[in-house]
């Protein structure tokens, strides 16, 4: 028997805990219980509470009412070390391995003072890699690491740090379909070894492959606690939202002249697979997906097709404007281009308010951008049109939830009067709920209807073909499949996603087109 297991049917037990911030109540009287040796899916619709009841259970925050046990103790951790002591980690969205080093190196930088030498770090994290049947390189820098090594990794260091109980943030939103199978496979193993793990997600059928427990928040209270055993995801949605009202049929559009055209294009950056001859056309009325698990090359095509980065050979052209000066990225702002980057702390601006940030690119860039300038009255609709929570002008971007700060980042870019010319998206619907997810689908399928070519990138397939016409995959650095919706099964982009097109990208240069 394990030590965890010693200590009974619970590890971790939270007790009618509340939290508020200044007005805003994110949780109210929440109640769960973390058994050792399971999996507790963790689920709401955003703005729920999730990560705020993820916070208190790490130590991050402190509640503003009710109390915890671990293993039967009174526990309220005065900050994130003093759980990591106890041996609850979190292992956040946003992965927080320093690139540059190697995960020994992380180690060191985050691991108890006593094993501050490499050796006996090594040492430690080999025997934890063994222990929990995972295979990670130790010694390369983690940028160079697959994102699901990443992954990994982030959870090998936070074992190496005694961690019995994790909790893991959208752990799968950056992997594509085999990796996630890959990482639920090790966190079954970890489980078998008496490890107890709260995964927030936002995939509902992920709780039925993984999860033992469930706890289900609704705006900041539980709604449902206990087995998650024979649920469907239909009826975990029907708790978090009621009824969903089904999809609208894919509408048929008017395929108009080509909008957006590149070609040959040769591109280097630090944080992604170097473009390696990509050619891409999007006419308007058409949605193209780019789909590719993290770091296949689809974010700096992002880059280069919005003209942040110069490509070093080929050429973009947005609506017969060709990207080229060091000012293009404005250019194309100015040609009406909607830009939803990956990485939401590039365009939403935490220290402004609501208002400021849909207003933010008229201010830099001249109000003769698409976007425009909004008046005050039209800043409020247009964040109720996007069901940003709360929809308060005023209100400091830092105090809304990751979903929802996705959602204001819509709002500017999708919900302006003017159509755009094009919209590059990527992960539009990251972070968001069912529902919100749904409407941003809703929204690019009537920007394309109304002329606009889109282009949505994701690591999330889902999201890819949830939404695209047309799908092309990209594997490092190359576009190895184009595919019709009709045509694109999960399987098939699943396989082109891991590399495994029939013949190697790199001994055949043709994509697999099937249009
Ligand atoms: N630091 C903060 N200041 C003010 N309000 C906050 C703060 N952090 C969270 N909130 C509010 O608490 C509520 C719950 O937020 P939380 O981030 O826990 O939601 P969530 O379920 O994790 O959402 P998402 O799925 O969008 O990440 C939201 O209304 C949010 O605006």
């Amino acid at each position: 028997m394990t030590a965890s297991q010693e200590q009974g049917d619970r590890v971790l037990e939270a007790r009618s805990l509340s939290k508020s911030f200044g007005p805003v109540r994110a949780l109210h009287d929440v109640s769960l219980v973390v058994r050792p040796g399971a999996v507790h899916a963790l689920v709401g619709e955003n703005g729920a509470g999730k990560s705020t009841l993820a916070k208190l259970l790490a130590g991050i925050e402190r509640p503003t009412a009710g109390s915890m046990t671990l293993a039967g103790r009174p526990f309220a951790p005065r900050d994130r070390a003093a759980a990591k002591r106890a041996g609850i980690n979190m292992v956040p969205q946003q992965l927080s391995l320093v690139g540059e080093l190697s995960l020994v190196e992380n180690y060191l930088l985050v691991g108890p003072r006593r094993l501050a030498d490499r050796r006996s770090a090594r040492a430690l994290l080999t025997e934890t890699l063994e222990r929990a049947g995972v295979a990670v390189e130790l010694d390369t820098p983690t940028s160079a690491l697959t994102q699901a090594h990443r992954q990994l990794g982030e959870i090998v260091v936070a074992l190496a740090e005694g961690a019995h109980t994790l909790i893991l943030d959208e752990p799968t939103a950056s992997l594509g379909p085999l990796e996630v199978g890959g990482l639920f496979a090790h966190l079954r193993s970890l489980c078998a070894l008496g490890t107890a793990i709260v995964l927030i997600t936002h995939r509902l059928d992920e709780v039925r492959q993984v999860a033992d427990d469930l706890t289900v928040l609704s705006h900041g209270e539980n709604v449902h606690h206990g087995s998650a055993a024979g649920l469907e995801p239909s009826q975990i949605a029907r708790l978090m939202v009621g009824e969903l009202a089904a999809a609208p049929a894919r509408a048929d559009r008017t395929i108009g002249e080509v909008v957006l055209a590149a070609e040959g294009l040769v591109a280097a950056s630090t944080r992604d697979s170097p473009l390696d001859g990509v050619d891409i056309t999007v006419r308007s009325g058409e949605i193209v997906g780019i789909a590719g698990v993290a770091g296949s090359g689809q974010n700096l095509l992002l880059d280069v097709l919005g003209g942040f980065v110069q490509p070093s050979a080929g050429t973009v052209a947005l609506a017969g404007t060709a990207a080229g000066a060091s000012a293009s990225a404005s250019v194309f702002q100015r040609a009406g281009l909607a830009w939803i980057p990956e990485e939401r702390s590039e365009a939403v601006v935490p220290t402004m308010t609501l208002a400021e940030n849909l207003t933010v690119y008229s201010t830099a860039i001249g109000s003769s951008s698409r976007v425009g300038r909004p008046t005050a009255s039209k800043v409020g609709a247009r964040l109720q049109a996007f069901d940003v929570r709360p929809p308060r002008p005023d209100l400091l971007a830092s105090g809304l939830s990751g979903g929802n700060q996705q959602k204001l980042l819509a709002a500017r870019e999708l919900g302006s009067a003017e159509t755009p010319r094009a919209v590059l998206a990527y992960g539009p619907a990251q972070g968001l709920d069912l529902r919100a997810a749904q409407a941003i689908r809703e929204r690019l399928a009537a920007l394309a209807a109304e002329g606009a070519a889109v282009v949505v990138a994701s690591h999330d397939l889902d999201e890819v073909l949830g939404v695209a016409d047309r799908v092309l995959v990209m594997f490092a650095g190359r576009v190895v499949a184009d595919l019709l919706i009709a045509q694109a099964t999960t399987e098939r982009i699943g396989r082109a996603m891991a590399g495994l097109t029939g013949t190697p990208p790199t001994a055949d240069p043709e994509p697999e087109v099937q249009v």
